[in-house]
């Protein structure tokens, strides 16, 4: 949240180069509240752990927050009951025509597919399009930032000859952006794909900028000049032991599977895995949900004409 300080303090200047926000009284005066409407659309198959993951952290606010749960309703779910579904899911047919604060969409396991292999794909156009304007801010996760990339900007979607698999270290690439306030020089985030979105192609697009990326897991965080649309290659909403579940998965199954990299100490399976980026998860989304949501979004979202790009 903003600090509200007089006008005319020193310490506004000051504290405004270095990217801490600073609301003035003028504006502070203006500044109504409500609830925010916030989407997740939850492409994955294990849709209670990640259900739990997200709200983890868009519940870290001290803004109220109303969340709906969505599912494709193109794709028939394996690993979710259908019970599970129609108790605590929508589809967008049901709500396509309310405007929200924010929309998450979730990562899936179908990264080695052509995108229009997908089934949903049809259905996410219809999504990623409709989003464009009845939705302040769009987060975009894993496989969602390399559909997202690939749909709005073009952006390749890139096999990589081994898994990105590991929790690696990364940096900020610019100073004064809101998305990274409060984020330390080195942070650390999970990444857990086969693919890779196209450095160069998300370099040639002036829509679009790298605002924080890894020597070793590329680019992670990516946002268009408005910050209506972000795109987060990696798994900051991992639990501890997701990277391990889904080692020991592949290791039952008899698969090719590295180590994740930099996970277990000492690099041993049988040692308990530290969980290091919390901290960066947490203030991830919650400078998302303030400067990018609560910040950008109109008092009367029903009414605003001006999501429309
Ligand atoms: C790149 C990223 O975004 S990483 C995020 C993805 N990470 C994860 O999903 C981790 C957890 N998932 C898993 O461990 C595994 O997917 C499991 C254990 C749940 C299931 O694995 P398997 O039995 O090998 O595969 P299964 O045949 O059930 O299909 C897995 C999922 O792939 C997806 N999928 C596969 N083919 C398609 C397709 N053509 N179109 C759309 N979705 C597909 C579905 O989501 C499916 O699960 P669902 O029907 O419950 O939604
Ligand atoms: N995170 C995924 C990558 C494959 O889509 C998994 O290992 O299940």
């Amino acid at each position: 949240m903003p600090i509200k300080i007089p006008d005319s303090l020193p310490a506004k200047e000051v504290l405004s180069g270095e990217n801490i926000f600073v609301m003035d009284e003028s504006q502070a005066f203006h500044q109504d509240i409500r609830p925010l409407r916030i989407a997740i659309l939850n492409l994955m198959p294990t849709k209670e752990t990640t259900e739990t993951q997200l709200l983890r952290l868009v519940g870290n606010s001290p803004l109220q927050v109303d969340v709906v749960l969505l599912h494709p309703s193109s794709h028939t779910s394996k690993n979710t009951s259908a019970e599970h579904l129609k108790s605590f899911y929508k589809t967008f047919d049901e709500i396509s025509d309310r405007r929200f604060d924010g929309l998450i969409i979730t990562g899936a396991p179908v990264e080695q597919l052509e995108f229009e292999e997908v089934n949903y794909w049809e259905e996410l156009k219809v999504i990623f399009e409709w989003s464009k304007h009845n939705v302040t801010s769009t987060m975009h996760i894993c496989w969602a930032a390399q559909a997202g990339l690939y749909h709005h900007f073009g952006v390749r979607k890139v096999n990589l000859d081994e898994k990105c698999f590991g929790v690696f270290p990364h940096t900020v690439n610019q100073n004064n952006v809101k998305l990274l306030r409060g984020f330390d020089e080195v942070f650390h985030v999970p990444h857990s794909r086969h693919t890779d979105v196209s450095r160069e192609d998300i370099l040639a697009n002036p829509e679009l900028q790298i605002l924080a990326e890894s020597e070793e897991a590329g680019v992670y965080l990516v946002s268009t000049l408005d910050g209506k649309q972000i795109f987060v290659t990696g798994h900051s909403e991992y639990d501890p032991f997701s990277l391990k579940w889904e080692y020991d998965r592949d290791i039952a199954k008899g698969m090719d599977i590295a180590i994740p990299k930099h996970y277990y100490p000492k690099d041993d399976p049988l040692r308990t895995p530290p969980a290091v980026w919390r901290a960066h998860a947490n203030l991830l989304f919650s400078n998302w949900l303030n400067y990018y949501v609560y910040q950008e979004t109109p008092y009367d979202i029903d009414q605003a004409d001006y999501l429309v790009f």
